[in-house]
């Protein structure tokens, strides 16, 4: 078994995130099953990984471990070349729902990492009207939403909370970006737009990213590497490279090449929820 706060291996040390043998298990005796069946998984820093499978599968899982939000019930997790929980790493997250607090302003939402996460806490006071506010302004500013600082959460539509969303995900720089369908409630022409947006901002930052995602065509737009899980218990399954050249455009989701892709991932899908029903 790891010791807490095992050190991963030396020659992985540039490797950020790194799942050995892993097994997820819920609940408990007869109604105790395997979510996650020995999962190994290399990630580079830097890298932009999207995670597609059937419903269930566990792309939540695998983010939840990462984060440290979940043990594995076997295996191990090494974030950052140690393991999981044994050390502090910036992390940011969005979901599907931005859960913004109605009583602060949009500036003092996106503001709440750099008054929470050190090393902004801290001179979070000193900052909060000079510095941190700039960059916050620069940030808003950035995903289209300069001018709405002022504004309450619920003066915006969806796709401008999404927008407020990363912003808040990202104002801290943090090495990891955990993403689970953060657009699915969004029309396609405002998701492809913040597709965009994300690219950018991940250009600029270079976070490794996360990407949990039904949507094939946004996995392929944004990701650098695409995993796909089999039904429950979840395996990784395939794992394909997107070589397609930066900065992507929605012109680029029409080529050929892209077409193609998306359905090639397609099929596999299909096929994993086949054998999910046949086992059934
Ligand atoms: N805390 C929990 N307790 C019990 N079961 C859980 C828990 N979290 C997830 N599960 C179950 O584990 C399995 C994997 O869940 P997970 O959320 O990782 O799947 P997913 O691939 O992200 O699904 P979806 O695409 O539908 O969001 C599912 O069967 C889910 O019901």
């Amino acid at each position: 078994m790891n010791q807490q706060g095992a050190v991963a291996p030396s020659s992985s040390r540039n490797r950020i995130v790194q799942l050995e043998d892993v097994r997820v298990r819920f609940g408990a005796d007869t109604d105790a099953f395997l979510a996650l069946d020995r999962t190994s998984l290399t990630v580079e820093a830097g890298d932009f990984v999207a995670m597609v499978g059937p419903s269930g599968c566990g792309k939540s899982t695998i983010l939840k471990l990462v984060a440290g939000l979940l043990r594995p019930s076997e295996g191990v997790v090494f974030v950052a070349g140690r393991e999981i929980g044994a050390e502090r790493i910036g992390i940011g997250m969005a979901f599907q729902n931005p859960t913004m607090l109605p009583w602060l302003s949009i500036r003092q939402n996106v503001m709440l990492p750099l008054k929470i996460v050190e090393p902004y806490s801290s001179t979070y006071r000193a900052h909060k009207n000079t510095l941190f506010r700039d960059r916050v302004e620069a940030l808003l500013e950035k995903v289209g939403l300069g001018g709405f600082g002022d504004h309450r959460p619920w003066q915006l539509s969806g796709g401008m909370l999404q927008r407020a969303n990363l912003c808040r995900a990202l104002i801290h720089e943090p090495k990891l970006l955990m993403l689970d369908e953060p657009f699915g409630a969004l029309d396609q022409f405002t998701r492809e737009e913040l597709w965009s947006i994300l690219q950018d901002l991940w250009i600029d930052q270079r976070p490794t990213v996360f990407l949990v995602t039904h949507d094939l065509r946004e996995a392929a737009f944004l990701a650098n590497r695409i995993l796909v899980m089999s039904s429950r218990p979840g395996r990784v399954t395939e794992d394909r490279k997107v070589d397609f050249a930066r900065p992507r455009t929605i012109d680029t989701t029409y080529e050929k090449e892209f077409t193609d892709l998306t359905h090639g991932l397609r099929s596999l899908i299909v096929a994993a929820k086949q054998k999910e029903k046949v086992k059934s």
